[in-house]
């Protein structure tokens, strides 16, 4: 199959971008490098060019036989998406339909989606089963359910065929510590505790520590980066015309902030002072994923179910490249 991988500079994209042409597809990457780094794609597959430019889009799935869209492009922080919505709206909203709509006017009918563990907002119920109502909390959150919506509704009446994944938190890097995350500002915990670890930040901000939570800080479930991508590589092969698929995916065991800098404090054997701090809007105070169904449908299963292997995985990329794709 030749794939269109939207976003594809970017961290998630990157790494799926290699467990694609490891299965054997013939990949195209189309990015703006507004947040990727050219040095993640394969430079001969790389097409510079904007979501919310039609023409550009055009030209990418034209010509080129595209069977397949894999569309990680869009603005992903929660606080950013609270202080500046319309920046998240124009991007992940109307940047998606017209690729959706370039989509279908190139007769190209598949597409997996970028999702996101925001769409829940503050679940009734943790592990959070894909049944659970959808409500988000941030702006971020609404740009993902909206699109989700109108994937329904593009399946329905033009026989798109989509997998929606909803990705916990993604953390780690290439298992050879060639590609990982690298983002302009970093705001995500690990990459931010490795940071100073390595002596480049002073110390980690813990943002809230008066959750329900046993100790306080706010619970994730950190799911390693290429157990994402191998999700991608097996939902495509599942997708149907007008037909959609959704899943959660995370490993299904959740850890706090202090939890993560415990194991971060071990694995790298330095020190990572940390300072309290109030809460940061739009967070729910504990996000962890049932993943039940992505394991019996698509017999998937995560290899790193452990956040001292995710760490482990993360430092490695970090601490080789400790500023990011521009230490080459
Ligand atoms: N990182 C996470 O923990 C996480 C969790 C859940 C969902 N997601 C979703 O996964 C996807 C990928 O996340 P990531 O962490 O790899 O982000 P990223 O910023 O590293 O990658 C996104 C890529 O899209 C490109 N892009 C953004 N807007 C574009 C536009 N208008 N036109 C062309 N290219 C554009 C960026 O340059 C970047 O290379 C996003 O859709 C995000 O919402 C991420
Ligand atoms: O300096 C920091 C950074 C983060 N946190 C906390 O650490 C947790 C994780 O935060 P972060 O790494 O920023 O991720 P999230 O805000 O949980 O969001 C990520 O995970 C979501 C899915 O759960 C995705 O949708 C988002 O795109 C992705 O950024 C949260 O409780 C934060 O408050 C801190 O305490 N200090």
């Amino acid at each position: 199959m030749a794939i269109l991988v939207v976003g594809g500079a970017g961290y998630i994209g990157s790494h799926t971008v290699r467990e694609l042409e490891k299965a054997g597809q013939q990949v195209w990457v189309f990015d703006n490098l507004s947040q990727g780094h050219a040095e993640a794609a394969r430079g001969d597959r790389l097409i510079r060019g904007d979501l919310l430019d039609r023409a550009a889009l055009d030209d990418a799935l034209r010509g080129r036989d595209i069977d397949a869209v894999m569309h990680f492009a869009a603005f992903a922080s929660v606080p950013e998406s609270v202080a500046d919505p319309a920046k998240y709206y124009r991007n992940n909203v109307v940047g998606t339909l017209n690729l959706l709509d370039a989509m279908l006017a190139a007769g190209v009918t598949r597409i997996v989606f970028s999702s996101t563990a925001a769409v829940y907002g503050v679940p009734d119920v943790v592990p959070i089963s894909e049944e659970s109502p959808t409500r988000p909390i941030n702006p971020y959150g609404f740009t993902k359910l909206a699109i989700e919506r109108a994937l329904a509704d593009y399946a329905h009446a033009y026989g798109l065929g989509y997998a929606v994944l909803r990705y916990f938190n993604a953390c780690g890097a290439s298992s050879d510590a060639t590609i990982g995350e690298d983002h302009t500002p970093e705001t995500h915990l690990i990459p931010i505790i490795l940071q100073v670890a390595l002596g480049q930040r002073e110390s980690l901000s813990i943002f809230g520590t008066n959750y329900p939570t046993p100790d306080g800080t706010c619970i994730r479930d950190y799911i390693h980066v290429e157990d994402l991508a191998d999700a991608h590589v097996r939902a495509l092969a599942k997708i149907e015309p007008g037909r959609g698929l959704t899943y959660n995916v995370g490993t299904g065991v959740g850890a706090s902030v202090r939890g993560v800098l415990d194991a971060a404090l071990q694995i790298t054997g330095r020190p990572i002072p940390a300072v309290e701090f109030p809460r940061r809007p739009g967070d729910p105070p504990a996000l962890v994923a049932s993943s039940d169904a992505l394991q019996r449908d698509l017999g998937w299963s995560p290899r790193y179910p452990k956040i001292a292997d995710v760490i482990a995985s993360a430092w490695k990329w970090h601490s080789t490249h400790p500023n990011g794709y521009r230490s080459r």
